[in-house]
């Protein structure tokens, strides 16, 4: 394996910013790392910037300021020492339909160094049954499986996957996210963005949140949700007023729903359950759940939102 001179880091971005013709500003100077097979998720609200952060990483364009490396290298002025070695898959592959799918792989491998043989890149994202099927044919979910098995067939060192599993269905997605955790532990590293945040607390061993072409919060997932509250959620019999419940449990309330947030979890709930107990107060619907990387996304929306707005006033 070629050396990449990075010390362990395989993509750099610093200060990294790119502007449309027009002036739009899509990305405003974000600074991230990823080291060696490590797999690192982009996330971030609609627009916040992360195809147009792939992209410039990919080599396919430019930054507008701030320096952009790819196992070393400048992917978009040295693009022939990267190309070989990475492997992308687009939101939107877009292949001649009326081609069969050997046919589409086997052209795809024509244009690429030390391709894996055909049936080995349809098997591995589980293919290997529609290989004689057009194009035109296969589903949303196996068009985005033939564009994983493009992706990967010059078994490449560094993997970018952008929404890999948008239109897969639960066992599609669940496949794929095996085959990514097998490829990042034979020393791929990942880069994926997604929408879902399942997919990026189950696989990334970091992530970024993006939002209005910033990187808002970055970190671990654990990390990234530590600092968010967990909630605890019930309703109250219609006799039971929500004043009723202990000071110490602060709590929204919506009628007899109500909404307890929380930093300790095994506290709060002790708390009310006791009350509850002694109180001989029946809590229908009682729900208890820790901050999951969902919650930490929505409240970073929400917060930036709302500062920007008392920004603005
Ligand atoms: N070619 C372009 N010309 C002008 N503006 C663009 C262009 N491509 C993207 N943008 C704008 O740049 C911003 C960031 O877009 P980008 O596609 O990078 O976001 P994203 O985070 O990938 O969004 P999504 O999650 O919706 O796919 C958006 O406001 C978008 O409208």
């Amino acid at each position: 394996m070629e050396t990449d001179g990075t010390d362990g880091y395989v993509i750099e971005a610093a200060e990294l910013r790119r502007s449309y013709t027009g002036g739009y500003e899509a990305v405003s100077g974000i600074t991230f790392s990823v080291a060696r097979g490590e797999l690192f998720a982009l996330l971030g609200t609609n627009g916040a910037g992360k195809t147009s952060t792939v992209e410039l990483l990919e080599g396919l364009a430019a930054p507008s300021a701030g320096t952009v490396r790819v196992l070393g290298h400048d992917p978009y002025r040295e693009r022939a020492a990267v190309r070989p070695r990475i492997g992308v898959m687009l939101q939107e592959g877009g292949f001649p339909s009326d081609l069969t799918v050997t046919e589409t792989v086997r052209m795809w491998a024509g244009c690429t160094s030390g391709a894996r043989p055909v049936p080995e890149a349809l098997d591995l994202v589980g293919l290997g049954h529609r290989a004689r099927v057009r194009v035109k044919q296969l589903s949303g979910g196996e068009r985005r499986r033939l564009d994983l098995a493009l992706a990967l067939l010059g078994r490449p060192e560094v993997l970018f996957l952008d929404e890999p599993t948008t239109g897969l269905d639960a066992e599609g997605r669940r496949d794929t996210w095996e085959l990514v955790r097998e490829l990042r532990d034979t020393g791929t590293t990942v880069l994926l963005t997604t929408h879902y945040l399942e997919e990026a607390e189950t696989l990334a061993e970091r992530l970024a949140i993006m939002h209005e072409g910033r990187i808002v919060t970055t970190g671990t997932p654990a990390e990234v949700t530590a600092s968010r509250p967990s909630r605890i959620r019930f309703v109250l019999p219609r006799e039971v007023p929500a004043a009723r419940l202990p000071l110490a449990l602060c709590a929204a309330a919506e009628g007899q729903r109500i909404e307890i947030r929380t930093h300790d979890l095994q506290r709060s709930l002790g708390e009310l359950l006791r009350w509850a107990e002694e109180s001989g107060v029946r809590l229908e619907g009682l729900d208890a759940r820790s901050a999951s990387l969902e919650e930490a996304f929505l409240d970073i929306a929400r917060s930036r939102t709302d500062a920007e707005l008392e920004g603005a006033l």
